[in-house]
């Protein structure tokens, strides 16, 4: 594609001379990646600039420059007021704006954005459609997977993906959208066609000034949503009415809305709720009718991740036979709510909590199921929200018999920083703190009794833990089976 032609993206007409004579190869917001007839995009970032790497990056072979401030170069360069906007509307149009080709999904909310986007991967498989998938775990194109950096990739990144999704046959793409994407405009430029919001709770305040900047960030997605008076196209909000942030975010679009929670008023709700150890039932309730869910899936919080994925399948027209099928067939998501069974007579369970709010619901859950002691080893992240570490902690010893306080992933933080700030206003003693998530691990197995549980959180599918800036390879599953194991053979 020519410059002139991805130019046309500005919403001015600028004066670069022979724009049309000059083709370019590839967009890059990364010197490393630049090839010959790369246009490169300074970003700022939160670690260096991007302006500082313009020297190498015309080495490499850019021959165009696109900046946020004056720069000295040797190629056509040009300044835009922001080049993370550019980045987002130049990649949009060099793949071909992919995003309004395809029907594109996006689930926003503090927790539960993974579940429901592996719920509608099952939802539009039984439908028969191809699924794209993009989020904390993986990308997945069908049933390819891929690693992935970050929940929500960068523009330039995001925009290749759904181009390539959309040259393999793939009908619908569900991702996540974190708020820091939202932000940082990572979706900017994309055409999503409906719109999830699960629920508010505390995360992210080291980066978000507030909770009322975090919700603004996640209403963005809800402004986002394009124009649906054209009948063949059109939008959908999904909003959880029981959720006290959702009337902001239901006030954020312009387009129909449809809610769903417990509450008598949501358009989708469940009824006749009964949570068992071996998983949930309830009646779907729908402007459509009613049918009976039977699902594997266990607490109640899974109830409202199964109420806005059947609520999206419903505005995406699939029928509530499937719906009924899907979510009986589902297992389970990887590293949440996931159980490590070696016929021992205990149970251990890894999940994903690593919020206050998650780590509160995920501790109810197996408080309602539990027939005996419970344990919980728990950390928080380094370089994250240090103001969840203390929540965290006062909900684990309160939730459950025995505490045991361990490192996520420190990070750049010093380990025993983050557990003081986890520990240190505490006023119960029912805790222990062991900083190798190795060590914690093998204690609470060898604490467990029969039909007693532990649940091991924070860190659920992960295969990694980052120390510094090194990252270890660290399963929760693995580790506590050999731990199950080791204590057997004893
Ligand atoms: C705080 C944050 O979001 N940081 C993101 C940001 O990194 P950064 O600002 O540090 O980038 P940088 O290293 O300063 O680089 C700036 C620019 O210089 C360029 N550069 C850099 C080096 C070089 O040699 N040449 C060069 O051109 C870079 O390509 C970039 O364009 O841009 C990177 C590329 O897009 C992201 O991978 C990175 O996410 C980091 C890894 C991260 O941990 N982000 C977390 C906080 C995050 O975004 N989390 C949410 C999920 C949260 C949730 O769901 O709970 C997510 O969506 O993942
Ligand atoms: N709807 C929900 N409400 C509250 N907690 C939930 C909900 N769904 C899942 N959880 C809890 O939150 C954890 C993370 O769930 P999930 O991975 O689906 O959320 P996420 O929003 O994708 O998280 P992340 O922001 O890290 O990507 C689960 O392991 C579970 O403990
Ligand atoms: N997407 C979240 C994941 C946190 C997972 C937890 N294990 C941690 O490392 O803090 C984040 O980047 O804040
Ligand atoms: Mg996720």
């Amino acid at each position: 594609m020519n410059l002139k032609e991805i130019l046309s993206v500005l919403p001015y007409t600028t004066e670069i001379p022979n724009a049309d004579t000059i083709e370019i190869s590839s967009i890059e917001m990364d010197s490393r990646k630049v090839k010959s007839n790369s246009l490169f995009v300074c970003i700022q970032g939160f670690t260096v600039d991007g302006h500082d790497y313009i020297d190498e990056a015309i080495k490499k072979g850019a021959v165009v420059i696109v900046a946020e401030k004056k720069v000295k170069s040797n190629v056509p360069t040009l300044i835009v007021s922001d080049t993370i906007r550019f980045l987002a509307m130049a990649s949009a149009k060099f793949y071909g704006f992919p995003t309004n080709k395809i029907p594109m999904i996006g689930v926003t909310g503090t927790n539960g954005k993974t579940t429901v986007t592996y719920l509608l991967e099952e939802l539009f498989n039984h439908h028969h459609k191809k699924t794209g998938i993009i989020g904390t775990i993986q990308m997945k194109i069908g049933s390819d997977v891929f690693p992935i950096n970050n929940t929500t990739p960068d523009s330039l990144f995001l925009q290749k993906t759904i181009r390539q999704m959309n040259s393999e046959g793939v009908d619908q793409v569900i991702m996540e959208v974190s708020s820091h994407a939202l932000d940082l405009g990572r979706v900017y430029g994309c055409d999503f066609d409906i719109a999830v919001f699960t629920n508010l709770s505390q995360d992210h305040l080291d980066y978000h000034d507030s909770m009322d900047e975090y919700l603004r960030a996640k209403s963005l997605l809800f402004a986002q949503l394009g124009n649906s008076y054209d009948n063949t196209n059109r939008k959908y909000a999904i909003v959880n009415i029981d959720d006290p942030s959702s009337n902001i975010i239901r006030r954020s679009t312009a387009q129909p809305v449809m809610t769903y929670g417990l509450n008598v008023n949501a358009d989708v709700r469940a009824e006749n709720i009964i949570l068992e150890a071996s998983g949930t039932r309830f009646t779907l309730v729908t402007p459509i009718g009613d049918i009976e869910i039977r699902s594997r899936l266990i607490g109640k919080f899974n109830i409202y991740n199964m109420l806005a994925a059947s609520s999206a399948a419903l505005v995406s027209n699939i029928p509530l036979k499937i719906i009924q099928q899907s979510l009986a067939s589902i297992e389970g998501v990887s590293g949440r709510f996931e159980p490590v069974d070696c016929n021992q007579n205990f149970s251990v369970i890894v999940d994903y909590a690593h919020t206050p709010d998650s780590l509160k619901n995920v501790l109810q859950t197996i408080k309602d199921i539990a027939r005996n002691d419970i344990y919980v080893v728990v950390g928080c992240g380094g370089d994250r929200d240090r103001t969840k570490r203390p929540q965290m902690a006062s909900i684990a010893v309160k939730y459950a018999n025995r505490a045991i306080f361990t490192s996520d992933n420190p990070r750049t933080e010093d380990p025993q920083v983050i557990l003081n700030d986890m520990t240190n206003g505490l006023t119960h003693n029912n805790y222990e703190v062991i900083q190798d998530r190795k060590k914690a691990i093998s204690y609470a197995v060898n604490l467990a009794k029969e039909n007693d549980i532990i649940l091991i959180a924070g860190k659920g599918h992960e295969t990694y833990q980052q120390i510094g800036l090194t990252k270890y390879d660290f399963d929760d599953r693995e580790v506590a089976s050999n731990a199950i194991l080791a204590k057997e053979k004893r």
